[in-house]
């Protein structure tokens, strides 16, 4: 079948799978006792119905005890052994059909490769990226295609630095992703920067009830937040395009695979800044690349590169940028094709018994970090930076 964007669609019915379920109806061989009324459609579904895409088995089923109900009427032929699970699978298909007649099984055959068709027209197109866009972020680009869901981090004049409003759509974009039909999620940014970690304007719009309510608002921001990595139940990906900062590098260890551009560092200034580190970072780095380095980051703001954050376990891989989008969404593509099921458990194997400590770790850090935005040491940073006198 042509798709109405005028590209052929892959044959669904595979010669191997044709002849192991030996398929009569897919030969376009029409039976004398369908040719009736509506043998015009009956051959027409005939025809779509080997150029759909692959409608699964549990359809395939359908199509078969159709149409053999069809051109030979009710099943009276042996049941096959227990062992011979293919065809005892269609045997059982055509028989659950009973008595039906063979002019109403004709037209169920037409209608269900009908309502396949329509289907599978709409989900075969190309569409342009701001097609597939999906609608209500104003931060974020998130995108599903190829079972990969796309969260994309959309201000690059601003270095994807995260607002408020930032943090709330990467939630909802999270927990839209763990129950949609992808695979996999990835979270990446646009533009030179992976992200500039927390909007240091975020610090400037102070409620009426004052800083503190500020500060207590902005640890349950970032407690939620946290928490939705920690929960996140499909294998977590982060396509680490440029520079990371702060929040953005202590999440990190919360993914399951990180990929970075050879143009990527990773920095978390949070002494400078008169803060302490988040994301659950004062447990997983240490964990991950040992006490000492993770000190040099995390109390020192040591910048790493992003050879120097593979070599440490915090990166899996590390791509010349030149080849960096290229390479890395043809290995996510590869993977997202891996049974999505046996991807969610071997997750839930791997970081399922961390889970309670680290939401406890996360509390605590979101705890400490309350008080430190109320420090003197945070305020003076965090306006040394807005009125332009320090830079990272
Ligand atoms: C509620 C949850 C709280 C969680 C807490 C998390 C803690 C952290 O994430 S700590 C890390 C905070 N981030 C920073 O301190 C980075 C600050 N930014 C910089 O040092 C520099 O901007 C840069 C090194 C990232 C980039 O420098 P560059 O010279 O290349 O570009 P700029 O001209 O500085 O930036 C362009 C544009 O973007 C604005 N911007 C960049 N980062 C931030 C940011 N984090 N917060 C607010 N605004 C940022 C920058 O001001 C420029 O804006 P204008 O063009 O309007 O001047």
């Amino acid at each position: 079948m042509a798709g109405s964007a005028g590209r052929v669609v892959r044959r669904w019915y595979p010669n191997v799978l044709r002849r192991s379920l030996q398929v009569p109806a897919l030969q376009l061989h029409v039976s004398k006792t369908a040719m009736r009324a509506s043998q015009k459609d009956f051959e027409s579904a005939l025809s779509q119905v080997k150029l759909l895409k692959d409608p699964g088995n549990e359809v395939k089923l359908k199509l078969y005890a159709l149409y053999k109900q069809a051109t030979e009427g009710p099943c009276n032929t042996p049941k096959p052994g227990v062992f011979d699970l293919i065809n005892k699978a269609k045997w059982d298909a055509w028989n659950a059909l009973g008595s039906l007649p063979k002019e109403t099984a004709r037209q169920n055959y037409v209608d269900l490769v009908s309502g396949l068709s329509s289907s599978s027209d709409s989900s075969s197109q190309v569409k342009p990226e701001a097609d597939r866009k999906q609608p209500g972020y104003e931060t974020l680009v998130v995108t599903s295609e190829d079972s990969i869901t796309k969260i994309m981090m959309n201000r690059p004049a601003k270095k994807n630095a995260m607002t408020t409003q930032m943090y709330n759509e990467i939630m909802l974009a999270l927990k839209a992703a763990s129950k949609d039909d992808s695979a996999i999620t990835v979270l990446t940014g646009n533009g030179d920067y992976y992200s500039s970690g927390n909007d240091l304007s975020n610090f400037t719009d102070i409620p009426p009830e004052g800083i503190e309510e500020k500060a207590k608002s902005g640890a349950i921001l970032l407690r939620d937040f946290v928490d939705c990595f920690i929960d996140f139940p499909k294998p977590l990906i982060a396509v680490v395009n440029g520079p990371a900062v702060g929040i953005s590098v202590t999440i990190l260890g919360l993914f399951d695979t990180v990929y970075a551009s050879n143009r990527a560092t990773f920095h978390t200034p949070f002494s400078h800044l008169g803060q302490s580190p988040e994301g659950c970072s004062s447990y997983t780095f240490p964990k991950i690349m040992g006490p000492a380095k993770a000190a040099e980051m995390l109390i020192f703001g040591k910048k790493l590169t992003a050879a120097e954050a593979c070599a440490q376990g915090l990166v899996t891989e590390v791509f010349p940028d030149s080849t960096f989008q290229k390479e890395v969404w043809t290995r996510l593509k590869a993977y997202s094709k891996l049974p999505p099921n046996a991807m969610r458990i071997s997750k839930q194997v791997i970081r399922n018994r961390e889970k309670e400590k680290l939401h406890a770790i996360n509390a605590e850090e979101s705890r400490v970090l309350q008080e430190r935005w109320l420090s003197d040491e945070c305020t003076n940073a965090v306006m040394n930076f807005l009125t332009r006198k320090a830079k990272l």
